[in-house]
């Protein structure tokens, strides 16, 4: 199958000169999902912000279908993110004075939303807390409306960053368990950076990331689901 990201010899490093990716190759397949697994400081996060457009490498390419973003102008890049990728985090990052509902819907025109918003709303179960402003919702509920944020505008990839880091163990399980059935349901590929080990036998693919580079790259004949993997906190 084509790959949907693809990444080319990826140098990074930053001004203290530290270079973090090492020369990383690698290509995702569509409606995958991918755990890019790691230990603090591995370069997990860097990587994930270089496959999204958010960070440029020092050198390499970065191809999303047959685009190498690396070449792209800052407009063309953000148009590209703001119609095709998105991304979450670990801190949810929603808008404090925005109730749930607008910081879903911000950005978004009419026709768009109309399209997918309350089935999207129902599948993540906040359909009965829209009203309130994110520091009336528990960390998962924030998380699950920064999740329906990112997908109301039907991107093609969805890049997860810790996305569970804050979350306790019943609510990491709910969070990566909607973000399989999005991926089946939407067809989006997930890319999702963790050091959780338990997180990983649910995807479809584990890369392994150490000291800046690719050290291990297994695909899950039999990922698990989030129901059936024996949990523990991150
Ligand atoms: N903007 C930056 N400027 C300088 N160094 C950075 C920057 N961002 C990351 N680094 C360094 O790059 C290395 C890898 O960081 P990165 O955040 O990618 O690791 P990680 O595997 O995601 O770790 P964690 O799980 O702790 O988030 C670290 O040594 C970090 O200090």
């Amino acid at each position: 199958m084509k790959p949907i990201i693809r990444a080319e010899k990826i140098i990074k490093k930053f001004n203290n000169n530290e270079t973090v990716l090492k020369g990383i190759d690698l290509s995702i397949s569509s409606n995958s999902f991918t755990v890019i697994l790691g230990q603090s400081g591995s370069g997990k996060s860097t990587l994930l912000n270089v496959l999204s457009g958010l960070l440029r490498p020092t050198s390499g390419k970065v191809f999303y279908n047959d685009i190498d973003i690396t070449k792209l102008s800052k407009r063309e890049l953000s148009n590209l993110k703001r119609n095709e990728l998105s991304i979450i985090f670990q801190n949810y990052l929603l808008l404090a004075d925005l109730t749930a509902e607008e910081n879903i819907t911000i950005g978004m025109s009419h026709q768009k939303v109309d399209l997918s918003y309350n089935e999207l709303t129902k599948i993540l179960g906040i359909e009965d807390i829209l009203y309130k402003f994110p520091s009336q919702l528990s960390g998962g509920q924030q998380q699950r409306v920064a999740i329906a944020r990112a997908i109301i505008k039907k991107p093609h990839v969805l890049f997860c960053d810790e996305a569970t880091g804050s979350l306790d163990e019943e609510n990491s399980k709910i969070v990566v368990a909607l973000l399989h059935e999005i991926k089946k349901r939407y067809g989006v590929t997930v890319i999702f950076t963790t050091h959780n080990l338990k997180i990983a036998e649910t995807a479809d693919r584990v890369i392994t990331v150490k000291d800046g580079a690719v050290y291990k790259d297994i695909w899950n004949e039999t990922p698990l689901s989030a129901n059936e993997i024996d949990w523990e906190i991150n």
